[in-house]
């Protein structure tokens, strides 16, 4: 079943874009472009780890504030999580000038208040991918460690919490089911919510789906990971917008989760999706206007995160290296 609606000609946009993109949305399943904005530029970057999952289409506002997006799994979904390429979408976008990152990902609902449609913004993240996924833009020879404990930025999700109520966010829109958009602070009584990152592609067991529950999770997917790690050793302030589309596999008294159900309230929230991305677009554009520094807490994190002395360092890794931070570690 396709998810795609009728598209511009993105073929024909040029290929560069001479101005400065601070802000890229990620979309992930059934959020495969920004149909509310104008493109007008498709990018194909090259990076030390290979291309990005799709092009990277530049869009403006219509004030004229400009947004990188890239689709997760590629224009035509033919990604399997596993196989995402999250250092090149990262780097790439980093080497565009991007500073903060809001990225979209149907999930699975650990808990009954988290209906199907409804919306969740994370705070905390549980790991449970396999060591299958390139986590890191560091490797052998070149050792460093980020901070990770706040795995989203604080400010961002904030900023979201702050702007979208938790009801009739979507006013005047497909409202067949009033999504409730779950913050912690608004909708959780300021207890974290919890993604976990499975690995997938086949979907959970009832007694993992139970365990995760127990472990507090609130939602599961197969994406947030390595992809929020990798945005955060690329200094980029990055949060997950979750839709929810399915109750997994921990409820008796449901099916266990098929693509059918997934797909079948996607096509409902994908349109709920792009609506709300115009919306954190605007907010999000503001907050770069006025100034507040969105996006500059990580900046130097990663130069003094390095336990190798860079002049031990093998040339090849630190040009590498100089691909997503210029200047950080010379290559000599
Ligand atoms: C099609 S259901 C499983 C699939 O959907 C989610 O993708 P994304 O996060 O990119 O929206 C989930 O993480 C799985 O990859
Ligand atoms: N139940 C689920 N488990 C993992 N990823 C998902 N994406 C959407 N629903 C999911």
């Amino acid at each position: 079943m396709s998810l795609h609606r009728d598209k511009v000609d993105l073929a024909q946009l040029p290929h560069h874009y001479d101005g400065k993109v601070t802000l890229a949305v990620i979309g992930g399943t059934g959020l495969y472009d920004l149909p509310n904005l104008n493109p007008v530029a498709r990018l194909t970057i090259s990076t030390p780890w290979g291309f990005p999952s799709s092009p990277i289409t530049i869009s403006v506002t219509d004030s004229g504030f400009p947004v990188a997006f890239l689709a997760r799994h590629g224009q035509h979904h033919d990604l399997l999580p596993s196989d995402v390429p999250s250092r090149a979408n990262i780097a790439a976008l980093k080497h565009i000038g991007v500073k903060a990152i809001v990225a979209f990902s149907a999930v699975g609902s650990l808990q009954p208040e988290i209906k199907p449609r409804d919306f969740v913004v994370p705070t905390q993240i549980i790991d449970r991918t396999k060591g299958i996924r390139p986590s890191t833009f560091f490797e052998k020879g070149f050792v460093a460690h980020a901070m990770f404990g706040e795995p989203f930025d604080l400010k961002l999700n904030k900023l979201i919490s702050d702007h979208i109520p938790t009801h009739g966010f979507l006013e005047g829109f497909d409202l067949e089911h009033t999504p409730t958009f779950h913050t912690k602070e608004n909708t959780n009584k300021g207890e974290d919510l919890t993604v976990i990152c499975m690995e997938g592609p086949q979907f959970s067991t009832r007694a993992e789906s139970r365990l995760y529950r127990t472990w507090g999770g609130s939602v599961i997917n197969m994406s947030v990971l390595p992809e929020g790690k990798l945005a955060r050793e690329a200094e980029i302030a990055y949060q997950m917008i979750c839709m929810s589309t399915d109750y997994d596999s921990w409820n008796e008294n449901e099916e266990p989760v098929t693509v059918e159900t997934v797909v079948g309230n996607l096509k409902a929230n994908s349109a709920n999706a792009a609506k709300l991305a115009a919306k954190l677009i605007d907010v999000i554009a503001d907050e770069f206007a006025k100034g507040t520094g969105l996006g500059d807490d990580l900046t130097g994190s990663m130069k003094f995160s390095v336990s190798t002395s860079p002049h031990g360092v093998k040339k090849e890794l630190l040009e590498k290296m100089h691909f997503l931070h210029p200047g950080y570690w010379p290559v000599h």
